[in-house]
């Protein structure tokens, strides 16, 4: 059976929420004195855009085939990744059958291989794959999930990320992770902040309710470790990201020091097999949390969720809307989905990519039925009235 070839790609920027979702207006709990790793410079505590957190903004790929078919995604990589689609990774696709995706990928990849590897590429690469998975499931008139496998549980269930885990409780969500406010540079003050905020969550929480702390990179090696042994009294489920993604040796030794119960995590800012190979061999955590849009895309978590499988390692992506749920769905030893709580004040659910993606599901109650991503590729369309950019048309 010959399959439509891709004739046309194009890539887009947007602003203001949709796959950056850090590029929110002010007010919002996502940028309210996040500790991070230029936390050491007071000037840059309060506020994580006054660093650059959303510079990148978001990138819309589309890559439409020769019977009209068009395959869509979006991811953080902006007017960058915008460049790296239409004057590199276009040629790559051009031409293609739409079933070609495992070869565009080893192309895409080593092709950037010498400028890449991760970051802004590998984000890049990643919105071309998911792309393209759209684009192969709505011309086999099919979910992505069922691409993948199909699923193996009724139900996504889901854990919130946001400020106020005791309004994730009252939503039906299934645990509560809150972003750590205070770094090392703010001493034995902010440690104890740290600490006091988790009391006051287990308080209200009450002791069954999960709850973690996302570090976000912002911590050094000792203070990590105190962190975790204070928390612990707390009950606190998974501390994540503690340290630099380059940092394997550290993860491996806070993994080894940190209390006999509680989950060392990360990955979200890691890419690649290589890049979780060395997570994994090295024992630096008990659950990654690779993003679909950011770690090469479907094609490359389908790889790393297998080499994380053999190593007995849960793989829950960190959110990323519709592309990771697709993938959670289809994997035993992804048991439950990241939901990032994207309204300013975390206490309604909207969508995580909102406003950029029409028909993006949301959890109701915690928890999202299977059938509800029954529609052909990822199940979203553009909101047409996102205004959106090509600043590197072809031709
Ligand atoms: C809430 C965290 O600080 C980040 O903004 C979040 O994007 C990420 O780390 C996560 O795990 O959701
Ligand atoms: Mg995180």
């Amino acid at each position: 059976m010959s399959m439509p070839t891709i004739k046309a790609v194009r890539a887009f920027t947007v602003r203001g929420g949709g796959a950056d979702y850090h590029d929110q207006g002010a007010g919002h709990w996502i940028d309210d004195h996040i500790g991070t790793p230029m936390g050491k410079y007071p000037e840059y505590r309060q506020s994580r855009q006054s660093f650059g957190i959303n510079v990148l903004g978001t990138l819309v790929v589309e890559i439409e085939a020769s019977d009209g078919t068009v395959g869509f995604a979006v991811t953080t990589a902006g007017e960058i990744g915008a460049f790296i689609v239409e004057k590199h990774l276009a040629r790559f696709l051009i031409g293609r059958q739409v079933t070609e995706i495992e070869k565009i990928w080893d192309q895409m990849y080593f092709a950037t291989q010498y400028y890449g590897r991760k970051g802004v590429v590998l984000n890049t690469i990643s919105g071309v794959d998911l792309a393209l998975w759209d684009l192969l499931a709505k011309v086999r008139g099919e979910p992505v999930h069922a691409l993948l496998g199909g699923p193996v549980r009724d139900e996504l269930q889901f854990y919130a990320t946001g400020a106020r885990p005791d309004l994730a409780k009252k939503m039906g969500f299934i645990g509560g992770k809150m972003p750590l406010h205070h770094v090392p540079a703010e001493g034995e003050e902010g440690l104890r902040a740290n600490i006091e905020e988790l009391a006051t969550m287990r308080e209200r929480c009450g002791d069954d309710f999960w709850l973690m702390f996302d570090c976000w990179m912002s911590l050094d090696l000792n203070y990590a470790t105190r962190l975790a042994h204070k928390a612990h009294e707390y009950g606190l489920k998974w501390i994540e990201e503690c340290l630099s993604p380059d940092d394997y040796w550290g993860y491996a030794e806070l993994r080894r020091n940190a209390p006999k119960g509680m989950l060392v995590t990360t990955g979200e800012h890691e890419a690649t097999r290589w890049g979780f190979r060395m997570l994994l061999e090295m024992g630096c955590c008990d659950i990654i949390q690779p993003d679909v849009g950011w770690c090469g895309g479907i094609t490359e978590l389908i790889k790393i969720s297998a080499l994380a499988d053999a190593h007995s390692t849960l793989v829950v992506p960190h959110g990323s809307s519709v592309y990771s749920y697709h993938f959670v769905i289809t994997r035993q030893n992804s048991p439950f989905a990241e939901f990032l709580m994207m309204h300013p004040v975390p206490d309604q659910v909207v969508p995580m990519f909102t406003p950029l993606l029409l028909d993006e599901p949301v959890p109701v109650n915690g928890r999202m039925k299977a059938g509800v991503l029954d529609k052909p590729g990822f199940g979203v369309r553009l909101n047409p009235d996102v205004k959106l950019h090509r600043p590197y048309a072809v031709g």
